[in-house]
């Protein structure tokens, strides 16, 4: 019996298209696993597709030739995020804790002060709504179980604060205030979780074209935490084997745009799920271009 037959094919191009990009098969079979694939399912899918990979057999029978030239490599300039210790900016500074070279990622201290993460919270409370993710084929919006927090938007220079932070946000991530999607606010409970993803649009699928749009490709995302999870709830990048720990007031920043329009696969990344406690994080998307 052919095991693919009943997947979604979103499903088949997400595995397809990560395996050729040379990542882990136990990488895949864990987030399917996250996604409520039994482990045994999601391991004898994810060798079905290597093999049919490895014999070149996959374009014929699934249709997926756009997938199957091996994508050249991404390739890794100067990062947009400033260099040094500290970051300048103009109502002060932020600290640099940790920085990875490849993919670029960066976790920096001093983001927000305290009174400002609680502002945010508070601000955010009486407006959260479940949050949605980006269906890849149709591009619409729609609530699923992999993502599971709470959320709001706050429009640009909607009150001072998110002007003052905007601007904030805009000089650490080195790109002008208005390529920044409007700020994002999420909540997540006890179980709550995101489960691994890249914040930029599949460069291959329909359901990218109207987000593209509107400002062009994300290049680049910052988290910032707004509280203290007391167990659980890191951001992980599953190809790095890094769980940043939510400190309130501290952000991890990565970014996959390059100059040349490719995006980086190594930024994969999720929100592990809050085991006590709760956890806020303001999230800001940069995209190449002004976005309206
Ligand atoms: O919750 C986290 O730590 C990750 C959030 C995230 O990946 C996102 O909002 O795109
Ligand atoms: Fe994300």
């Amino acid at each position: 019996m052919d095991i693919t037959r009943d997947l979604l094919p979103t499903w088949r191009d997400w595995i397809v298209e990560n395996l050729q990009r040379g990542c882990a098969p136990d990488s895949l079979i864990e987030a399917m696993r996250e996604s409520d694939f039994d482990a045994p399912h999601a391991s004898a899918l994810v060798h079905e597709f290597r093999q049919r990979l490895e014999s070149g057999e996959i374009s014929k029978r699934h249709g997926v030739q756009s997938l199957v030239p091996a994508r050249t490599a991404f390739e890794y300039g100067v990062p947009r995020l400033p260099g040094g210790n500290t970051i300048e900016t103009e109502d002060g500074g932020v600290c640099v804790a940790m920085r990875i070279a490849r993919p670029v990622v960066a976790v920096l201290n001093g983001v927000l002060s305290a009174a400002e993460c609680d502002a945010l919270i508070n601000l955010s409370r009486a407006r959260l709504e479940r949050s949605t993710i980006v269906d890849p084929g149709t591009g619409e919006h729609g609530v699923i179980k992999e993502r599971t927090s709470e959320g709001t938007f706050f429009m640009p220079a909607e009150n001072e604060l998110v002007s003052a932070l905007d601007r904030r946000i805009a000089q650490i991530m080195n790109c002008p205030l208005e390529n920044g999607e409007g700020l994002q606010i999420l909540h997540y409970g006890v179980g709550a979780q995101y489960t691994p993803h890249f914040d930029y649009f599949p460069p291959d699928q329909t359901g990218s074209t109207v987000h593209l749009a509107r400002g062009g490709q994300r290049v680049s995302t910052l988290i910032i935490y707004l509280n203290e999870v007391t167990q659980g709830g890191g951001t992980i990048f599953p190809e790095l084997n890094l769980t940043v720990v939510p400190k309130k007031g501290s952000a991890v920043y990565f970014e996959y745009l390059n100059d040349r329009g490719q995006v980086d696969p190594m930024t994969l990344h999720g929100g592990a799920p809050v085991i006590q406690g709760e956890k806020w994080i303001a999230t800001k998307w940069m995209r190449v271009g002004r976005f309206e």
